[in-house]
């Protein structure tokens, strides 16, 4: 198996939620880059935003996914849901382990989504969940080594899914 696993998707899919479990199944480290991020610049994502502008949250969303694919081994990692417009960073997370991409309807993502600023969403102005969900897919779809669709399953559904997926 390469060493990193590295989990993309929109933001609600469970990249967090899935990843931490992932990573204990597996015997692996757990890193969260969205907490890199704020760790980095001492600031909440939705502060970085709202003080930087998209353009600026996305140089420190690429250095710090670079770092973390410099360093992590061994590692579940679970991105922010715009990693995918870093290409700088996806190549270097690419190079390091396989990239899951965890693919959710755009009606069950809406029910499971209620505050997407709060989250820190790159949300363009006036741009919504639907603009966002079209725009997004072709990017995962890109980058993505495994897909596993989550429809219908409950997260250990979708944590034995990703198990069974994951190449030797
Ligand atoms: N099958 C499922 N897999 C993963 N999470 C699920 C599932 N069903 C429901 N959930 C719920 O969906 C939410 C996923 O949120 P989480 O913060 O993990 O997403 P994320 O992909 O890390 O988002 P972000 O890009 O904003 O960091 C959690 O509240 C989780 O309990
Ligand atoms: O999908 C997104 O645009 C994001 C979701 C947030 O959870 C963070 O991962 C980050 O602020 C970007
Ligand atoms: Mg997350």
């Amino acid at each position: 198996m390469k060493r990193n696993i590295v989990l993309i998707g929109m933001p609600g899919v469970g990249k967090s939620t899935v990843g931490v479990i992932l990573a204990k199944v597996l015997g692996y480290q757990f890193i969260d880059a969205d907490l890199v991020i704020q760790e980095r610049e001492n600031r909440l994502l939705r502060d970085i935003i709202a003080q930087d502008g998209l353009e600026g949250f996305l140089k420190a969303e690429e250095k710090a996914n670079i770092q973390v694919a410099g360093e992590a081994k061994k590692a579940v990692i679970a991105t922010g849901g715009s990693v995918v417009y870093c290409e700088q960073a996806m190549r270097h997370l690419s190079g390091t382990g396989q990239i899951v991409y965890l693919k959710l309807d755009y009606d069950t993502l809406d029910k499971r989504l209620c505050n997407l600023k709060g989250r820190g969403v790159v949300l363009k102005d006036g741009q919504d969940l639907r603009g966002l969900y079209d725009e997004r897919i072709p990017l995962y779809e890109k980058y993505a080594d495994i897909t596993v669709d989550e429809k219908n399953l409950d997260v250990e559904e979708t944590l034995q899914k990703i198990v069974e997926r994951l190449k030797q």
